[in-house]
């Protein structure tokens, strides 16, 4: 990627389109819809169009723009049949990842994109309509389901760690199942999306004995990503869970890159204590890179950015993630660590408690500007 291009390109012209100042236009009402049971369950949030339950009335075998040859064997997890079930052509496809996990790609209209592999339901790509990734994955990372995928926007949960759990819980080791797809929020500026789900099954309830729904759906907004997390207690009895996004940016150079809007606060620092990690104040101003970090900021602002190094920003809001984490290995990781930067929205300090068939919701929303 060459973020620099994002100055003279991409962003400015997406968002001088759309009458963006920076950093970012105010967070829009997310449909309503997002919160209501029926959406819970499954159907299409965000295609009221169509009957529920219905997810890809859109979808047309016909008119897909992948073509299968005729003599493949059609399972219901093979990408033909997630195609002829999900795919909206010109905006929603399932595609092979890097040693062919099943992706979805989602594509805007203005020429900006998104991956999401369904093993681990991690963001792996976030172009801008110039083609620039936004996101890092990192040189070791694994497709082989080994471990879990080492960059993009992988999920933790239901623990942030250290803990009981293995690091980050389990949610980004498993696949996730696709529950609708949707393109059609605006039929002027179509937004295409994708929500999946996982349940508990055998394999978490080993590890963590509760009944849930993780939703979790990924919108291209022009070029901005848009996510939005749903946890339902679908058993008997309350649980209590960490959540978080850890989301993987690629900078030009870390020690060239900052993050605003955490001056002056209080955080956890990790690198002097990962288990008991010491109360520390920020000084005011930027948080700049001169050596490892891995800090946990408890209630921050809803919106940081992290200024990537050359001007370019990205800047982060949320909503129910109540947490921010910034965290660089620095030369625990010698061939990466300049390249990247991890922002995190995440409920990691104060766990969430959710009674039986309680909803708990958080939305992020994430768009690159310039200076
Ligand atoms: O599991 P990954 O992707 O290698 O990330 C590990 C890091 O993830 C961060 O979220 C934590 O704050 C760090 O403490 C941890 O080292």
């Amino acid at each position: 990627m060459n973020l620099s291009r994002l100055i003279l390109f991409g962003a400015v012209s997406y968002l001088q389109g759309k009458g963006c100042k920076k950093p970012l236009c105010p967070i829009p009402v997310m449909p309503a819809v997002m919160s209501s049971a029926r959406v819970a369950r499954g159907a299409s949030a965000r295609a009221p169009a169509r009957a529920p339950g219905r997810q890809s009335s859109r979808c047309s075998p016909l008119s897909r723009s992948r073509v299968y040859a005729s003599s493949e064997t059609v399972t219901d997890d093979s990408l033909a049949a997630l195609n002829i079930k999900y795919a909206i052509p010109g905006s929603v496809e399932f595609v092979e990842g890097r040693e062919g996990l099943p992706a979805v790609k989602l594509t805007h209209a203005c020429g900006a994109s998104a991956e999401v592999y369904l093993f681990g339901g991690c963001v792996m790509s976030w172009k801008q309509a110039t083609g620039d990734e936004v996101l890092y994955v990192r040189p070791d990372a694994k497709f082989d389901k080994s471990k879990p995928i080492s960059g993009g926007m992988p999920h933790c949960f239901p623990q942030f760690g250290p803990g009981e759990m293995q690091q980050h819980g389990f949610a980004r080791n498993l696949d996730w199942e696709v529950s609708s797809t949707s393109a059609d929020v605006n039929p002027d500026d179509k937004d295409p999306c994708v929500e999946i789900t996982l349940r508990d099954n055998e394999y978490t309830r080993a590890m963590w004995d509760h009944a849930f729904e993780l939703h979790y759906s990924i919108t291209l907004h022009g070029e901005e990503l848009q996510t939005e997390y749903r946890v339902i207690n679908t058993g008997d009895k309350p649980f209590s869970f960490q959540a978080a996004l850890h989301s993987y940016f690629e900078v030009v150079n870390i020690k060239l890159a900052a993050v605003e809007g955490l001056g002056g606060m209080k955080y956890l620092d990790k690198v002097a204590d990962a288990e008991n990690p010491p109360t520390k104040e920020m000084p005011n101003g930027t948080l700049t890179f001169a050596g490892p970090v891995d800090s946990v900021f408890e209630n921050s602002p809803s919106e940081v950015s992290l200024l990537v190094g050359n001007g370019a920003g990205i800047a982060l809001q949320q909503t129910g993630f109540t947490d921010t984490i910034v965290w660089t290995p620095w030369e625990d990781m010698p061939d990466c660590y300049e390249s990247f930067c991890c922002v995190e929205n995440a409920k990691a300090v104060k766990p969430v408690t959710l009674d039986p068939n309680d909803t708990w919701n958080a939305t992020t929303r994430f768009a690159v500007y310039t200076a």
